[in-house]
């Protein structure tokens, strides 16, 4: 056992939360992977590891008694918009049962500090300003509204419990990790970046603009694109307070900035020196017009100042991880996918 204060990664095989373990082990902590690796990967586990599902009580009690908790952050859930709104009981048993679980177990273990994955997507159809966390949170989407329930339950718990919890709300989390070694990787990948890199290399053959008929400058949806990097930073910096005895709040993790689908497609070409081939397909379901952060608050709690989010930053650590991550060229076949001859 680590002489560290050891930390509980749920979802710490995925996308962020892997980012977030790094960050925790240069800050001093012992990161302890808990997964069920629905859409996460053994490789990207730094620290301890054990596997399971949240609402498996048995599996996660241990995990906590075992390893000597101090605290939690919590990442697992699925979080995919479109499924969402097609399959939201997915959602709502994943994301809002596993986290009362989840809960269960801290409470009986007697750990009071958790840090909370959630999203700008809290929001819902916000109007064309940078949001502040004083915005009516009225989500349009099944993902958005399990992570809205979670931040209520989270304030409850905050009076009632004394369980202190900083809910980030982050924007659109983008980019990889300098090393090259973790990244954005998903088996049905349906994220914008990740989708337009594998259309480069020939692995996505449909990708599509979803939707030109928006009430923006050039008629594509604007998000708020924020460096996987900076949040793990802002996830240190919170987690930092708690143990200081803060009793956490909500917090807007994005940099203030929106960049709509065509600037994001302009910004791959500019890096690459490649253009993504696209056609354009009517909007999809439950995604918003306009999604931009006011970062203002968390600038001023949790000194949250973006380092890697402008979008060549992101855009290059992105493009360097899926060349290493997708090593195939475009006209070599998918893996796992039948090779289809030109005559076919
Ligand atoms: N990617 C984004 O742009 C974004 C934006 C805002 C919020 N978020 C939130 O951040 C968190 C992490 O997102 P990500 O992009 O890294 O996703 P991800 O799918 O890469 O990672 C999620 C991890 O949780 C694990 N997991 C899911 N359900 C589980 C369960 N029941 N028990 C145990 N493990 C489970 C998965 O195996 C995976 O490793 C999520 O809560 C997501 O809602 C993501
Ligand atoms: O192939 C694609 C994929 C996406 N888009 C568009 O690109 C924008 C961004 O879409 P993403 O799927 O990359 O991300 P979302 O904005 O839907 O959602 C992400 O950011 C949200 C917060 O802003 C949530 O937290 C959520 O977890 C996270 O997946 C949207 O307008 C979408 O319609 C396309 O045009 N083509």
């Amino acid at each position: 056992m680590s002489d560290r204060p050891a930390i509980l990664v749920t979802g710490g095989a995925g996308y962020i939360g892997s980012h977030c373990c790094r960050a925790l082990v240069a800050a001093g902590y012992h990161p302890v992977v808990y997964d069920n690796f629905s859409t996460g990967h053994p490789g990207f586990v730094t620290g301890s590891l054990v596997s399971g599902d949240l609402l498996d009580r048995a599996t996660l009690a241990g995990a906590f008694t075992q390893h000597r908790i101090v605290a939690v952050m919590h990442f697992a859930a699925f979080s995919l918009v479109g499924e969402s709104v097609v399959n939201p009981q997915k959602y709502y048993h994943n994301n809002v049962a596993g986290t009362l679980s989840l809960l269960d177990a801290m409470r009986g273990a007697g750990c009071s500090r958790l840090v909370f994955s959630s999203t700008g997507a809290v929001y819902g159809n916000a109007d064309s300003k940078a949001l502040p966390e004083t915005y009516p949170c009225e989500p349009i989407n099944p993902y958005g509204s399990s992570k809205w329930m979670i931040e209520r339950i989270l304030a409850d718990y905050r009076g009632a419990y004394g369980l202190g919890s900083f809910c980030l709300r982050y924007f659109n989390a983008s980019g990889a990790d300098a090393s090259g070694e973790i990244g954005e990787l998903r088996e049905n990948e349906t994220h914008l970046i990740p989708r337009a890199m594998m259309a480069l290399q020939g692995h996505v053959r449909d990708f599509a603009v979803f939707g030109d008929d928006y009430d923006t400058p050039d008629g594509t949806a604007i998000r708020d694109y924020i460096h996987v990097t900076d949040l793990a930073a802002a996830h240190v910096s919170a987690l930092n307070l708690l143990m200081q005895g803060h009793r956490g709040g909500a917090f807007n993790l994005g940099t203030g900035s929106g960049f709509s689908v065509r600037e994001i497609l302009a910004a791959i070409v500019a890096e690459t020196g490649r253009k993504v081939p696209h056609v354009v397909k009517p909007r999809r379901s439950g995604d918003p017009t306009y999604l931009v952060a006011d970062p203002t608050a968390a600038r001023e709690m949790l000194k949250f100042t973006p380092a890697h989010s402008d979008l060549p930053t992101i855009i290059r650590t992105a493009w360097a991880w899926h060349q290493k991550a997708h090593p195939l060229k475009a006209d070599e076949p998918v893996p796992g996918k039948a090779k289809t001859s030109p005559a076919a």
